[in-house]
């Protein structure tokens, strides 16, 4: 199966390092969630894989090769990198069918991604009347024509509607199931939770992070219990007298740190206290993303550009 390789890369546009010293793989059978701020180097680190722009060092590689050395590369790898790609005085069909011609790619593709993709209905309406989320179908289609088994997708849930990235996130883990290699950009943070199993995160230029999603976020984000009772204040007291680290909302709800559901319970029936309301607290990636992003002192130390 075909990984991307991606060994000491470096990009540099005039002064300023876009890419630095990037060094991670993205395996085949999972999906990849790749994620930092703007200007993190996302991007410019996928333009580099597709051989559209050229490295100051270092390499990026598919299954072992540099994109430019792929034969038919466009049924290797699919990619949408920008949904205003298309020429906007042509049909969605046409569109993909030159560009099924130019990749030697079988004409009947066309009209399977065409489905795939939800746009066979439209497909024959010019590309300048799309909405921003049609467009954003179209360039997934067009990544997709070639049936290939690396797939990068850079914000693909962008002017998507909110049924759009329920059918992104099936999607995706619907081709990473297939064994294929699934690379996908986002900002945001509990949408790529819901999809990916692992995440490489950047900021500014560099590797932050390459783990397992779960793995992340329980690594970095204590377990916490919410509970509520008829008397918050008494509550309170009864947590700090057992020792617990709590804080409450301004609706009296606690949340109580490196608790759990059970003891907490335990607690109240036992101090006869009444209960409304006992949750464990799930951590999500948007917390662990926030603290590994805190204590990257460099990191955070210069504002990120737009
Ligand atoms: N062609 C270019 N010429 C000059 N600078 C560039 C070019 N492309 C990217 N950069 C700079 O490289 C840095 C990384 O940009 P990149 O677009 O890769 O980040 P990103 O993580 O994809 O951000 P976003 O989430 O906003 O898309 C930014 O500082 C950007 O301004």
């Amino acid at each position: 199966m075909t990984s991307i390789d991606v060994r000491d890369l470096t990009k540099e546009y005039g002064s300023r390092r876009a890419v630095d010293q990037l060094t991670f793989s993205v395996r085949p059978g999972r999906v990849t969630g790749f994620l930092g701020p703007n200007g993190a180097g996302k991007s410019t680190t996928m333009r580099l894989v597709l051989g559209l722009d050229r490295p100051t060092s270092g390499t990026a590689t598919v299954g072992g090769r540099a994109y430019a050395e792929l034969s038919d590369p466009l049924r290797r790898v699919g990619a949408l990198l920008d949904a205003r790609a298309a020429h906007g005085s042509r049909t969605a069909h046409a569109h993909l069918r030159a560009l099924a011609a130019a990749g030697r790619i079988p004409a009947g593709r066309v009209d399977t991604v065409l489905e795939e993709t939800g746009l066979a209905q439209v497909a024959g309406r010019r590309v300048r009347t799309y909405s921003l989320g049609m467009r954003q179908r179209l360039g997934i289609a067009a990544a997709l024509l070639g049936d290939p088994e690396v797939v990068l997708l850079d914000e693909p849930a962008n002017g998507l509607d909110p049924e759009g990235i329920v059918w992104i996130r099936s999607l995706v883990r619907r081709l990473a199931g297939e064994g294929r290699t699934v690379l996908v950009s986002s900002h945001l943070m509990n949408e790529t939770a819901a999809f990916a199993d692992h995440l490489v995160i950047l900021g500014r230029g560099r590797l932050l992070a390459d783990t397992p999603v779960q793995e992340f976020i329980h690594a970095r984000v204590r377990p916490a219990v919410r509970v509520r009772g008829t008397d918050a204040a008494a509550l309170g007291e009864l947590l700090a007298r057992h020792g617990h680290d709590a804080t409450r909302a301004a609706d009296g709800t606690w949340t109580v740190c490196d608790a759990r559901v059970d003891d907490i319970g335990r607690l109240m029936a036992q101090a006869g206290v009444p209960v409304l309301e006992l949750a464990a607290q799930e951590a999500t990636l948007e917390q662990a993303y926030f603290d590994l992003t805190a204590t990257e002192a460099e990191f955070t130390a210069q504002p990120q550009e737009a």
